[in-house]
């Protein structure tokens, strides 16, 4: 039977997504923001960050969230903007609201899943992630993700649903450790790429990465997910391709500041939220999250990349 998914957010990744879907065989229907967005992607075929790649024929586009009904719904918006829009455009009850963003909602500390469980509350909440460029999946080249849904039997389906001869998935009942895998990571990545542009060389980036790991086991263990989670593609394995590839915004934001330039404008940068919150739920629960820390308070301009190094460095020497 024919699966018909929802797909709100036509860029980069939202569309990957529906391109993915609809080449596999489901009834996909991409929702973008303006109607002038709408009218030049169902001219063009084409979309503007994701470059050389065609939206398929049998892609509905809309602008209309009237248009929209189908079960499954993702939702591949900037985290930030996911409170506002599951206010604004609510889903019918019993639909699957499955969350593709990756940060943490600043003005309430809550992660995607939490933010649909508030606002959604008839919904299914789920969330995808994993170590993926949107490029790579619109491409068709393999790639391995993380459904992950309180619900088993629920997750089970979206995970059938979602995967594609290409696009694998690896299914979870730990919602809040695969999202803050997704979210932390963006933070350590924005470090990593510090680290390259400071010329603070690839043995730094080794070590930072290893104990930025330590760090996001350590905040998503004290909101209770489960370790194996971290260890996972939403964790681990997102946290290796986003702090060592150039492909990443994250990692080029940082790297661009490292490396004192102006980073590019106009990018999705989700870890740049998500360090400063990081670094108020640190404070305020009294969890040891130094790097995380002091990325926020570079972005913050409280301290230099300099000072925050240093301030790292000299730490008090502990057992690993
Ligand atoms: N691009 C990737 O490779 C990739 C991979 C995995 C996950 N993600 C995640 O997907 C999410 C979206 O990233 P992206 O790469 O598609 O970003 P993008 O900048 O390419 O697109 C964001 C889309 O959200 C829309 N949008 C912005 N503000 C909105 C609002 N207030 N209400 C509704 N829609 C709004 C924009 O119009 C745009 O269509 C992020 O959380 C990102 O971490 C991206
Ligand atoms: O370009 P980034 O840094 O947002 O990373 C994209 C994806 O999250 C990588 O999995």
């Amino acid at each position: 039977m024919t699966q018909a998914i929802d797909v709100m957010g036509a860029g980069a990744f939202g569309s990957a997504l529906a391109i993915a879907l609809s080449r596999d065989g489901s009834d996909v229907t991409l929702w973008a923001r303006s109607s002038e967005q709408v009218a030049a992607l169902r001219e063009t075929r084409e979309v503007a960050r994701l470059p050389g790649v065609i939206l398929p024929k049998e892609l509905r586009i809309t602008s209309d969230a009237g248009a929209l009904g189908a079960p499954i719904r993702l939702l591949a918006i900037p985290m930030q903007a996911l409170a506002q829009h599951l206010q604004l455009l609510p889903a019918r009850g019993g639909t699957a609201l499955v969350a593709c963003c990756k940060g943490i909602d600043l003005s309430t500390g809550l992660g995607p899943t939490g933010l649909i469980a508030r606002d959604a509350p008839g919904c299914v909440a789920a969330v995808l992630t994993g170590p993926s460029f949107a490029a790579d999946i619109a491409r068709g080249l393999p790639t391995a993700l993380t459904l992950a849904c309180a619900d088993a039997q629920a997750g089970a389906k979206l995970q059938s649903a979602l995967s594609t001869e290409t696009l694998r998935l690896y299914r979870s009942t730990d919602p809040t450790g695969a999202e803050l895998g997704g979210a932390l990571k963006n933070v350590i990545a924005i470090a990593a790429g510090m680290v390259i542009g400071a010329g603070l060389g690839e043995s730094a980036r080794a070590a930072l990465l290893t104990r930025g790991y330590v760090e996001m086991q350590r905040l998503a263990l004290h909101m209770g997910a489960r370790p194996e989670t971290l260890a996972g593609l939403s964790g681990f394995g997102d946290m290796v391709l986003t702090a060592t590839s150039g492909l990443s915004r994250n990692f080029t934001f940082g790297r661009a500041l490292g490396a004192g330039s102006a980073p590019s404008q106009g990018a999705t940068v989700e870890g740049r939220a998500t360090a400063r919150a990081v670094a108020r739920i640190a404070a305020d629960q009294g969890i040891d999250m130094p790097i995380c820390t002091m990325v926020s308070a570079v972005l913050e301009n409280t301290l230099t990349i300099e000072q925050a190094t240093a301030a790292l460095l000299a730490r008090d020497l502990r057992e690993e």
